[in-house]
C-alpha cells in the first residue's frame, strides 16, 4: 500500500515554462547585484564557497564566481550553490507579487484527495528546499505549504542517483514499497525504481518513448489506492 507520495516540481506539478521563462530569467537579472550586496551574509558566503569548490576554482574572484553562476543558469546546471542562491533571490519576486508559483489545475485537487486518503505528501526537487517552500507558499492557489510533511533537495543526493531515494525513504521512515515518486524525467524514475519505489511519469507534453514507467497526463489519473 502506498503511504507517502513524493513529487517532483518542474514538469510535474508546474509548467517547465514557468521555471525557464519566469524564475530563471528573474534570478539571472538580479544575481549580480544580490551577490555583491550579500556576499558576506553566511548563507550567501556558503553558497559561493560551494560554487568555487564545484567549479574547481577555489581562489576565484567574486566576478569570476558570478560569471560561473550565470553560465550555470544558462546550462540549467543543478548546482547546489546556484540553487541555494536562486531560492534567496526568488523570495523578493514572490513576496512583492511579481509572480506566483505555477501549478497545473489538476494538482491541488489531487493533493487534497490523496491527503484525505491518508497519504503523506513530500516534495523532491533540484530547487532548494527554500525555493520549494516559496513556490508552494506563493502558488497560483495560495499557500499550500501545510499540505506537505516534508521537502527534499539535492542535500539528499542528485535526482538521478538511486542512493538519494534510499536516503529519502530512510528519512521519511517508510519502506520503499510504500513510496510513490512522481516525475516527468524517466532517469529520475529509473533511480527511484532501482531503490524499490513505485513510480509514475507525468507527460505534460510529448510522450517519452524511452521510458519504462507508467505514464499519465495529469494528477487526476492517479489513484494511489490502486497501485
Ligand atoms: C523549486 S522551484 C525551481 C525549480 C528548479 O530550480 C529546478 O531546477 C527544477 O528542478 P526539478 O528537480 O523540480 O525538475
Ligand atoms: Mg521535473
Amino acid at each position: 500500500m502506498i503511504r507517502a507520495i513524493v513529487t517532483d516540481i518542474e514538469g510535474t506539478t508546474s509548467d517547465i515554462r514557468f521555471v525557464h521563462n519566469v524564475l530563471f530569467p528573474y534570478a539571472r537579472q538580479h544575481l549580480t547585484a544580490f551577490v555583491r550586496e550579500h556576499q558576506d551574509d553566511a548563507p550567501v558566503a556558503a553558497a559561493l564557497a560551494a560554487v568555487r569548490e564545484e567549479s574547481g576554482a577555489a581562489q576565484a574572484s567574486l566576478d569570476e564566481v558570478i560569471a560561473t553562476l550565470l553560465s550555470y543558469i544558462d546550462q540549467d546546471r543543478k548546482s547546489p550553490g546556484l540553487k541555494a542562491l536562486q531560492g534567496m533571490i526568488w523570495r523578493d519576486g514572490y513576496v512583492s507579487g511579481q509572480f506566483t508559483g505555477h501549478l497545473y489545475p489538476d494538482v491541488l485537487p489531487a493533493f487534497e484527495r490523496w491527503q484525505q486518503q491518508g497519504k503523506a505528501l513530500y516534495v523532491y526537487s533540484s530547487g532548494s528546499v527554500a525555493a520549494q517552500k516559496l513556490l508552494f507558499g506563493y502558488s497560483d492557489e495560495g499557500d499550500l505549504t501545510s499540505l506537505f510533511s516534508g521537502y527534499f533537495d539535492t542535500g539528499v543526493g542528485a535526482k538521478r542517483e538511486t542512493q538519494s531515494y534510499r536516503n529519502i525513504a530512510q528519512q521519511i521512515g517508510y519502506a520503499p514499497s510504500e513510496l510513490l515518486f512522481l516525475s516527468d524525467i524517466h532517469q529520475e524514475l529509473d533511480a527511484a525504481a532501482e531503490a524499490g519505489w513505485h513510480t509514475l511519469q507525468l507527460i505534460r507534453g510529448e510522450a517519452d518513448s524511452e521510458s519504462r514507467h507508467r505514464q499519465v497526463n495529469d494528477f487526476s489519473q492517479i489513484n494511489p489506492e490502486s497501485i
